[in-house]
């Protein structure tokens, strides 16, 4: 099988929780019996990021239970140890004992991967320390992510930054001398994580810091996580002007005990499955009143002919014998499940439609031309839009599949391999980012997946 125009991925991204970076594909084919499971899966990323951020700026100790472990909590973690929080583990319930905005380090070298939940609320959070000089780099993608207008907004409050190289982007060293407060003006177009950056440190700022939003804002209900979970460490923003002003008047965080919710966007790729394979997956200690976006999912699941069952704290999705097409879908709000959505396409009975999706180009990979890519090499018909993408339905044929070092793009191919023999997907270890077990999860459910090792790794195994 040849690799060679298979994306390098960043391995210094990958976490001490990362697996399978030893195989260089993983060949996933259909289950041999109808999927029928109860699961559970692992805390939000949003959730987990946010809540670990509050509890290293309030003042005492934070339990957080049903913490994510991955790649992008790893990296939190550990830029929050650098600067000084004790942040221990206790199975997955992170301790954190509050260092109340004033960082123990005063400078140091942090890595925030690939995760843009922590380059976007970081350099915001270590402003909250009155004086301090940090180092901020990230994986090479995470350096062509947009940061600029975050950090224009924090050179507005006081912040000297002094970049490596492409302005507005990692690498860059970050100067300190507090967050004055007053008015900030961000844009909502490209990321809602600029503005929840902001919010999270905010009432750590000298004087109240009113956030003025500029124009719509991609994925908005992020930005009401980042508020509802603020009011639950016990700081309370004020939102005016139908939602594009934000008031935060200073205060300190409390720290407290809380019990996170499972991860929505990962859950999306196990309802997914049993709506492509006409099994059944019910998840459990989920609410349909989460304020995690991709729970939209379940309405599209619905439309496309699956059953959902909402019942106490479980939700359960039975699939059906063929999907159904012919519908335009807005994914502004729920933008992670595009791929998802684009990978159940084929199956359909009519061409599927995703639009109001153009900031994905921005994230881990440019996830539009990347999905159209893929697509194609399974021999389905897509067009790409400058906002999302159309796809036809066909018989995907087999293919080795890209993953572009993104674990959303391996996730959502492998839903095709659970429906049709003969898919590989490339670098299976990308999928640490938010949900490292996931090829374990997926056999779990009887899908059959089976790993080629990289030459590489055989070698450094010698002749074992
Ligand atoms: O704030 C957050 O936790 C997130 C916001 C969204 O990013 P953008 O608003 O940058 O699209 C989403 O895609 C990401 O997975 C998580
Ligand atoms: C866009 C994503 O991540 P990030 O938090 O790095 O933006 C994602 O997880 O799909």
């Amino acid at each position: 099988m040849d690799h060679s125009n298979i994306h390098e991925p960043d391995r210094e991204a990958r976490s001490p929780w990362s697996r399978y970076n030893d195989s260089e594909s993983v060949e996933i084919s259909p289950p041999s019996l109808p999927m029928n499971a109860d699961i559970t899966v692992p805390g939000s990323k949003s959730m987990t990021n946010r809540a670990l951020l509050m509890a290293a700026l309030a003042k005492g100790t934070s339990r957080l239970a049903g913490i994510l472990q991955s790649d992008d909590s790893h990296w939190c973690m550990s830029a929050l140890r650098e600067l000084g929080v004790a942040v221990e583990l206790e199975g997955d319930t992170a301790v954190v004992h509050g260092a109340v905005g004033s960082w123990p380090n005063r400078s140091g070298s942090l890595y925030v991967g690939s995760a843009g939940t922590v380059a976007r609320f970081l350099p915001a959070a270590l402003m909250a320390a009155a004086s301090g000089t940090w180092r901020l780099r990230g994986s090479s993608r995470m350096s062509e992510r947009p940061l600029a207008p975050l950090l224009d907004a924090l050179a507005g409050q006081g912040a000297e930054i002094a970049y490596d190289g492409t302005r507005g982007c990692l690498p860059f060293t970050l100067r300190s001398s507090g967050l004055s407060g007053g008015e900030a003006v961000l844009p909502g177009a490209v990321s809602s994580q600029f503005i929840s950056g902001l919010l999270l440190a905010a009432p750590y700022a000298r004087k109240p810091l009113t956030i003025r939003i500029d124009g719509p804002v991609v994925q908005r209900d992020y930005v009401e996580m980042t508020i509802d979970m603020m009011k639950s460490f016990g700081v309370e923003p004020i939102v005016a002007d139908e939602g594009r002003t934000i008031v935060v008047e200073p205060g300190i965080y409390s720290g407290r005990s809380l019990a996170l919710e499972p991860d929505v966007s990962t859950c999306s790729y196990f309802w997914a499955l049993a709506a492509l394979t006409n099994g059944r997956v019910r998840i459990h200690g989920i609410h349909s009143n989460t304020r995690q976006p991709d729970i939209e999912i379940l309405n599209v699941l619905e439309r496309m002919g699956c059953t959902v069952t909402k019942s106490g704290d479980a939700i359960e999705v039975i699939g059906t014998e063929r999907l159904r097409g012919g519908c335009t879908i807005s994914m502004k709000t729920w933008s992670d499940q595009t791929l998802t959505i684009a990978a159940l396409a084929p199956f359909a009975d009519g061409p599927v439609t995703l639009t109001d999706a153009a900031h994905i180009r921005h994230h881990e990979c440019d996830r539009l031309a990347a999905i159209c890519q893929e697509l194609r090499k399974l021999g389905i018909r897509v067009e790409e839009h400058p906002d999302g993408l159309t796809v036809h339905p066909g018989v995907p044929q087999p293919a080795l599949l890209d993953p572009h070092d993104d674990h959303r793009m391996a996730m959502a191919l492998s839903l095709i391999g659970a429906k049709v023999a003969g898919v590989r997907i490339a670098d299976p270890g990308c999928v640490s980012k938010t949900c490292p077990d996931y090829f374990d999860r997926l056999r779990e459910l009887g899908v059959a997946v089976v790993f080629e090792e990289r030459p590489d790794a055989i070698s450094a195994h010698g002749t074992e």
